[in-house]
């Protein structure tokens, strides 16, 4: 099959830098082939039949497969001068150059074709196969062995027919996924002509340049070929319409370029993708000076034609060796016929073709110098590399210096490819780390996150039993000395209640402080299990310090989200408790005014208590809805306590108690019976704490009085419990209740005793539901132990040194009935005053009790039987007078 005419050349991919081979050589240079697009290799023939009948000299030395001498020094021979040895040189000779060349490759004179394929065009088959356009030349003066080297004989082939046997071995190996088409031409170059040396004419093809099908010979035909030896052929018959004359250097004498190109058109079967590479084999003119090939008139016209497109050739190569952007092309048939097969995306190799003998001196320097050129890199690091002075026996020292300097090397570059080993290493360490620390991390949240919830619970119960606490207040405020009804229930059920509350949340502590204290152990080991991790991994791996930074991030958002989650449920309860208090203080302010008006009908308001009333309807102004002021927030212990979560110290409740009793010292205001008892104001230094209320008079066995110096803010079970059982205390004995103070049994004072005993009880048994042992070291509380977030009162009763701190406001001081005197004069009856309703005169109970106490037992059982229960709830300041209720009967 013929290929017509044009031919597409794909775009060939353009190689990427410093891509090329590096292959020591034996001179120890180091060589890129692609660095410079040219191989340059070097091919001496050997003498012929003439040099060696002229004994020529050899003027080229090659030292080994790289480098070669030009015009070596010879050993100097002894010169004589009139039969006597001279010690200088002889004169007369000529001194030698010694041209040290290295270039990709040196082949000697017993290099066979095969060598030549195997240093040049089969290397660049595989580059061709990739996709590249390639370019063979052979250089040299006439003579030289340039067609014998490319095409040479049936007994030694050239390296075209090798490069196209090897061409199809390599076709043959593709063709599972390419199919392949392969065109041949071979066209001549004579003075700057274009003939077709497979299809003579005696005209000229015409070059024709496309910007879309780039170089092109019109009329050119392309013969498809499936063997090389059907190369052989075409070669020979094509070689026999070449021009030829015989010049004084060569019988044979080639005067045109020839070229011969092989297209091969490669369809990818799995894209079918289609690409269409080029391969150029020229077997150029001879260099040779016009001069020397003694020709005259068309000879020397060839002859100069041949040196222009040399020259031009030439220069082509220089420029692209120097990465020019212009490349003259279009100086020559020649080099605008191969500029697609020159330089840029093109592999060129050119092979020097030179003879030893000194009869082609000059021409083998030219040829070596124009080389040179082409291998112009390569020249560079020559001239870093060799001595000028070093004799060939030199060289061979340098070489295996050199080689053990390319083995080190290539050690190293062995030892570089280990990094990325190296570097594989790190990684997996890095991530051995980060699951480390993601795996402590993951146990640790659990912990914490356990953790804070079980001190958001602590939180919850403590505020939950705290409200409930002040509501209790409340009843037990409101039911005291108000009626039996009142007074009953209270006994009956709400104390009870309280007091079972109380024990509950005394339980739930203890209980949730001691799962707190395990938790908080657990929690903390693995915390400092896990910045030993995280200080091994930043010790390891300082990489990995955005990732750690990262975990502990996340573990303070893990904190600060349940605080907001803690105060959020704090807020909601708070909320509700205001809402139900806002009720309850409406409900109370609307009571409060119709006693007073009532009080005001009956003309019974008194001027103190008509002040009483205007100073709360003064507060009610101002107060302006109920609020909470921050900064009796930030002293209220128990509001830090509540809406906080330290992980550093995980307060328990016990502690929590501690605490506060640290920061308030309680006081328990001791006082002694005192006129002053009703006016005198609380001047307690904790009064910016606590705020004091009425206290409650207590009969001490050493006839002292003591009132319980009670907080609002620090509302407990034992103000409670103790108001509670004064209700009790009368209701069961039926006491009167305004002298119930001296009834009172210090031993049974208040049911916190008896809790506390319980408390002390239930730390020694063991806790069944949770399996959890309680800390048997929690502190032990003695006297009034606080297990409702309240003060803890330590009262000694038989404490003689027991100081009296103040004396607390005295309003609800209880007054105790005195009898009439005996004139039957009567104190005025009313609130506050020291009389009766019935006009009896009323006496400090303080005063009344102590006298009985110094008195007889008779005495006190008439101080008891002095008030019955009618004349209690008749003596009640909000009660109605007597005789408007005797006139209503
Ligand atoms: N390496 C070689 N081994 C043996 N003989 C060689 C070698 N090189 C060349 N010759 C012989 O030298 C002679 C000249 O060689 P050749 O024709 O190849 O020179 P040439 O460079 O092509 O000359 P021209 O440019 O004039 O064509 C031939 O007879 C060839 O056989």
């Amino acid at each position: 099959m013929v290929l017509k005419k044009i031919v597409k050349m794909d775009k060939a991919p353009s190689r990427p830098k410093g891509a090329a081979t590096v292959a020591p050589s034996r001179s120890g240079s180091t060589q890129s082939i692609s660095s410079a697009n040219v191989k340059v290799v070097v091919r001496v023939r050997p003498l012929n039949e003439r040099e060696l009948e002229k004994n020529s000299r050899i003027v080229v030395d090659v030292v080994d497969d790289k480098m070669l001498v030009f015009d070596p020094k010879e050993e100097m021979r002894p010169f004589f001068y009139h039969g006597v040895q001279q010690p200088n040189k002889n004169l007369l000779k000529r001194a030698n150059k010694e041209l040290q060349f290295v270039f990709d490759h040196v082949c000697g004179q017993n290099s066979t074709n095969k060598d030549v394929f195997e240093t040049t065009t089969k290397e660049i088959l595989v580059s061709l196969m990739e996709g590249y356009n390639c370019s063979v030349f052979a250089y040299g003066a006439t003579g030289a062995g340039k067609t014998f080297t490319m095409i040479g004989n049936e007994e030694h082939p050239g390296i075209t027919y090798l490069t196209m046997e090897h061409l199809f071995y390599t076709i043959n190996s593709f063709e599972k996924d390419r199919e392949f088409d392969i065109g041949v031409s071979y066209i001549e170059v004579y003075n700057e002509n274009v003939y077709d040396l497979l299809k003579p004419s005696k005209t000229p093809l015409q070059l024709r340049e496309d910007s879309k099908y780039g170089v092109m010979v019109a009329g050119l035909t392309l013969y498809n070929i499936k063997t090389a030896r059907e190369l052989l052929n075409m070669l020979e018959n094509g070689n026999k319409n070449r021009t030829q004359h015989p010049t004084d250097a060569n019988a044979e004498s080639s005067r045109s370029h020839a070229v011969f190109q092989v297209y091969v058109k490669m369809r990818y079967k799995t894209s079918s993708q289609l690409r269409i590479v080029k391969l150029s084999m020229i077997d150029l003119a001879g260099s040779e000076r016009a001069s020397a090939t003694g020709c005259v008139g068309d000879r020397f016209k060839e002859g100069a034609n041949i040196n222009k497109s040399l020259l031009s050739l030439g220069n082509c190569i220089n420029k692209l060796a120097d990465g020019s952007s212009y490349i003259p092309y279009r100086d020559s048939k020649l080099t605008r016929l191969l500029k697609d097969s020159l330089g840029g995306n093109c592999k060129t190799v050119m092979i020097a073709n030179i003879s030893p003998s000194n009869e082609s001196y000059e021409d083998t320097y030219n040829t070596l110098k124009y080389a040179a050129r082409a291998n112009k890199i390569q020249l560079n690091i020559k001239k870093n590399i060799v001595d000028g002075n070093l004799r060939p026996s030199q060289y061979v020292k340098i070489n295996e210096e050199l080689k053990k300097k390319v083995k080190e090397l290539e050690a190293k570059l062995s030892l570089s490819n280990v990094k990325p080993q190296i570097d594989s290493d790190k990684e997996k360490m890095k991530l051995e780390w980060r699951r480390r620390i993601s795996e402590a991390d993951a146990v640790h949240s659990t912990l914490e996150n356990e953790l804070l919830g079980l001190m958001a619970r602590q939180r919850v119960l403590a505020l939950r039993h705290r409200l409930r606490t002040r509501a209790f207040n409340h009843v037990a405020d409101l039911a005291h000395r108000s009626s039996s009804e009142a007074m009953e229930q209270m006994c009956t059920e709400e104390i009870p209640r309280q007091e079972r509350a109380a024990e509950n949340y005394v339980v739930k502590s203890v209980h949730l402080d001691t799962k707190i204290k395990v938790s908080w152990t657990k929690w903390d080991e693995s915390r400092q299990k896990i910045q030993v991790i995280f200080k091994q991994a930043l010790t390891e791996c300082p990489e990995l310090l955005d990732f750690v930074e990262k975990v502990q991030l996340q573990s303070e958002i893990r904190l600060v989200r349940a605080r907001d989650s803690l105060r959020h449920k704090l807020l909601c309860i708070e909320n509700e408790e205001i809402n139900a208090f806002t009720e309850y203080v409406s409900d109370m302010s609307g009571m409060l005014k119709k006693l007073y008006m009532t009080l005001k009908g009956y003309d019974k308001a008194t001027p103190g208590l008509t002040a009483e009333y205007l100073e709360i309807m003064k507060k009610a102004k101002s107060a302006k809805g109920i609020t909470w002021s921050d900064k009796d927030r930030e002293s209220d212990a128990h509001f830090k306590f509540v809406s906080n979560l330290d992980l550093e110290k995980p307060t328990t409740t016990v502690d929590f108690n501690t605490t506060i009793k640290k920061e308030i010292n309680t006081t328990i205001d001791i006082v002694t019976d005192s006129e002053d008892l009703t006016d005198i104001e609380n001047h307690d230094p904790l009064q910016s704490l606590v705020k004091k209320r009425k206290g409650t008079p207590i009969k001490l066995a050493n006839n002292e009085t003591i009132i319980i110096n009670d907080s609002l803010e620090l509302l407990d079970t034992t103000r409670n419990l103790n108001s509670a059982k004064k209700i009790k205390k009368e209701y069961d004995t039926g006491l009167d209740i305004e002298n119930y103070g001296a009834a009172i049994d210090s031993k049974n004072l208040n049911s916190t005793f008896v809790l506390t005993e319980k408390i002390e009880a239930l730390k020694k048994q063991p806790i069944r539901s949770e399996n959890i042992k309680i800390d048997v070291n929690l502190p032990v509380k003695k006297g009034l132990f606080d297990r409702t977030n309240t003060i803890q009162r330590t009262l000694n009763f038989n404490d003689k040194a027991a100081k009296i701190v103040k004396p607390v406001v005295g309003k609800a001081l209880p007054l105790r009935r005195v009898p009439p005197t005996m004139n039957g004069n009567r104190p005025a009856p009313g609130f506050g005053s020291s009389l009766s309703r019935d006009g009896t005169p009323l006496q400090r109970n303080v005063q009344d009790v102590n006298s009985r106490m110094k008195g007889s037992d008779t005495q006190k059982s008439v101080g008891y039987k002095a008030v019955r229960a009618r004349e209690r709830v008749q003596s009640h300041p909000y009660s109605r007078p007597v005789a408007l209720a005797a006139r209503r009967q």
